[in-house]
């Protein structure tokens, strides 16, 4: 493992997110021909209210990546003006849909929406997201024993990835930046289970002394949405730094919209392993989020 802290510039080793996803893909596709071999064939849904592009272009890659695998994929849409009742009603109608082994509502929802309520309907089974406060309080309360429901899947596909990379979490010390339910928050939850025993530290907008607090990390879980908060001279050298946060903006140069993570591009010259975004987590999101529809399927299908 690369951890030199040499004086003279390293290059952190890519923390490849396309390869390790692809990779789970190979393994998911056997698992949905097993399946398909007792007559289920895994279903993922989306829902998507209104039009946002953004929102259109990942929903489309999670309807793309699932087909490839040969799961069933429906794609539900909605206007941008839906009242609460249409989304809910769509809810209850993937509830009962037994085609459909597991969805997400994709998020943001339009601001005139009561987000914790359409996401609350959501049958817990049928979580593929891992956010549902059943799954996410079952998480909570069983630290050491398998976990039977789905789990969140950005924060697994933070694991997953180090795993893939042969990195060991087992006492090390992670340092979240952000506390968002969807990353920071449940990946503290993740984190701190028997099962991978790192020590977390949970750093948010709240936080005194950021820079302090990173510096002592083995690991960086950048899940704060600013851009470039992660300087270099915050990364303890061969740190391992995993960018998750997204933030849009212009580039000023070709005046088009580009992803900018929370690590600064220096970053590289210090950490000994580095998760890039794009390339990194996002791919493993989506890897995880089949991953959870396919084990909801085995467990319905009785497949241990
Ligand atoms: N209920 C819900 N569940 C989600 O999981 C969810 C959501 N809502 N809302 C939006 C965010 C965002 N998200 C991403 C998934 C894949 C990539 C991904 O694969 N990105 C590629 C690049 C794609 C591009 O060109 O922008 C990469 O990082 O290499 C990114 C972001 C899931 N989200």
């Amino acid at each position: 493992m690369v951890s030199e802290a040499g004086t003279g510039t390293m290059t952190a080793q890519i923390l490849d997110g396309k390869a390790a996803s692809a990779a789970i893909k190979d393994e998911l596709a056997e698992r949905v021909a097993a399946l398909k071999a007792r007559g289920v064939t895994p279903g993922i849904a989306t829902v998507l209210v209104g039009a946002d592009p953004a929102s259109q272009l990942y929903v489309g890659m999670k309807h793309k990546r699932s087909e490839a695998i040969g799961m069933n994929s429906i794609q539900r849409e909605l206007p941008a003006d839906a009242t609460q009742e249409q989304v809910e009603a769509l809810i209850d109608e993937l509830n009962a849909d037994e085609s459909c082994h597991g969805y997400i509502v994709q998020l943001p929802l339009p601001k005139h929406l009561d987000t914790d309520a359409i996401l609350e309907r959501i049958d817990p089974a049928k979580d593929a997201d891992g956010l549902h406060p059943t799954n996410l309080g079952r998480l909570v309360l069983n630290v050491n024993g398998p976990i039977e429901t789905p789990l969140p899947c950005t924060p697994r596909g933070v694991i997953e990835l180090l795993l893939r990379n042969d990195y060991d979490l087992a006492g090390k010390h992670v340092v979240v930046v952000g506390r968002g339910v969807t990353i920071g928050r449940s990946m503290g939850l993740l984190l701190t289970r028997r099962q991978v025993n790192a020590t977390v530290t949970l750093t948010h907008t709240g936080t005194v002394d950021m820079a302090h607090h990173l510096k002592q990390a083995d690991v960086i879980v950048a899940a704060a949405g600013v851009k470039h908060i992660v300087k270099p001279e915050h990364v303890k050298p061969g740190a391992a730094v995993l960018d998750v946060g997204v933030t849009r903006e212009d580039d000023p140069e070709t005046g088009k919209q580009k992803v900018y993570g929370d690590v600064d591009p220096g970053v590289r010259e210090v950490a000994g392993f580095l998760s890039p975004n794009p390339g990194g987590v996002g791919p493993m999101t989506v890897a995880l989020l089949m991953t959870n529809v396919v084990e909801t399927a085995e467990r319905q299908a009785g497949i241990a």
